[in-house]
């Protein structure tokens, strides 16, 4: 296949503008720019806030297929070692939304030249990594003439050499519920701790005592986290703190275990106010579905893998992960898959120092062509 399509380019550019969830101002602005330098002929677009949709008219359609990215960064200052680090103080593409974008439009400039027999739409999200764009944007008039009848996306993986893809059928990521404790006590002197109400004991109670939730409600087998990564407290070393404030995400394999998880934290925490005397406020922020990949369409799409890519893609038939993703209501709606791309680097998603190899996206570039040219052909 020749292409014009510098993928590598493409990366590094909207590496160096990772911009949060509904800011993605000049995300935006980078994805309607590139795809207005494709032939435009055969393909229309729209946008949804800060995200962009792209209809390639099929030449005879009788389906719709549709490929999903994701577009927000990361609040993390960048630790990387590139010299197209972040522009933006910060903030940092570390969950690989960059490199997929830019399978999105290296899929979308190959067929943009050459349409398939059926339609295909590209979608470009905002706010994946939170509040959420997935479910308003499925649910947008923008969309609604152009939902596809089966969809895909993909999400880089540190731990995979390039060249592996790695999925399964049926639940792929958890269940997510975002998670703020707000801790209400009474603030006083250092020396006086008689005279006041320490948020900063009751918080550090309250973090220990919500991993009982896990280690003591939930079935072993089953499998649910709670993490806090953030706590905040207090303003100076000799003041008794007045308030604490703990931000974590809860992770479940099932709907029902995130409803106990929820109930047994809000026990957890109704003991905290009568232990310590303090008021508690709790606020479950954005919840996310499970990706749940439906079976025959994720069957489909291994087997013609291990028949036509044997020879330059590795297969692995993954167990599922406790991350969590937005794109579980596209798949709610419409059947499709999500799977893992290898993009072998030491660091972890989230990570200052992640450094995902680029040979990964001409990987994802080819297979996603083929297999839509495949899936079209049908
Ligand atoms: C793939 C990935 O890392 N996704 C994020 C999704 C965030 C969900 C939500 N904002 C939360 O924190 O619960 C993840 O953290 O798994």
């Amino acid at each position: 296949m020749t292409t014009t399509f510098d993928s590598v380019r493409i990366r590094r550019d909207l590496h160096r503008i990772p911009e949060p969830g509904y800011q993605e101002f000049k995300t935006q602005r980078y994805l309607l720019d590139t795809i207005a330098a494709l032939p435009q002929e055969h393909i229309e677009v729209r946008t949804w806030r800060t995200g962009v949709l792209v209809n390639v008219k099929g030449t005879n359609p009788q389906r719709r297929y549709g490929y999903r990215a994701d577009m927000d960064g990361l609040p993390i200052e960048e630790e990387t070692g590139y010299d197209f680090r972040s522009e933006h103080p910060g903030f940092m593409h570390a969950c690989g939304h960059d490199l997929h974008m830019t399978i999105g439009l290296g899929v979308l400039s190959r067929f943009a030249r050459q349409p398939l027999r059926d339609n295909l739409t590209f979608i470009f999200q905002p706010a994946e990594e939170g509040p959420g764009g997935a479910l308003p944007m499925l649910q947008s008039e923008e969309l609604r003439d152009w939902m596809p009848d089966e969809m895909f996306a993909l999400h880089i993986a540190p731990e995979y050499p390039v060249g592996t893809i790695a999925t399964k059928p049926g639940i792929l990521f958890a269940n997510t519920s975002e998670l703020f404790i707000d801790l209400i006590g009474k603030g006083g002197h250092a020396a006086f701790p008689h005279n006041a109400n320490d948020m900063i004991i009751a918080a550090c109670q309250l973090v220990g005592q919500l991993q009982t939730v896990i280690s003591r409600n939930i079935n072993p087998l089953d499998s649910a986290v709670i993490t806090i990564g953030r706590m905040e407290a207090g303003t100076k070393q000799n003041i008794i703190a007045e308030k604490a404030r703990l931000e974590g995400t809860i992770r479940t394999l099932s709907a029902e275990s995130m409803k106990l998880v929820k109930s047994r934290i809000e026990a957890v925490v109704s003991g905290i106010e009568a232990s310590f005397g303090c008021r508690a406020e709790i606020n479950y922020g954005s919840n996310y579905r499970q990706v749940y990949n439906e079976a025959e369409v994720t069957g489909r799409f291994m087997s013609w893998l291990r028949e036509t890519r044997a020879g330059d893609v590795q297969l692995v038939e993954c167990t599922e992960a406790m991350t969590g993703e937005d794109f579980g209501y596209f798949l709610e709606a419409v059947p499709g898959f999500m799977f893992w791309l290898g993009v072998s680097t030491p660091y972890g998603l989230h990570h200052a120092k992640i450094e995902p190899d680029e040979r990964a996206i001409d990987v994802a570039v080819s297979v996603m062509t083929d297999y839509f040219t495949w899936r079209s052909a049908e």
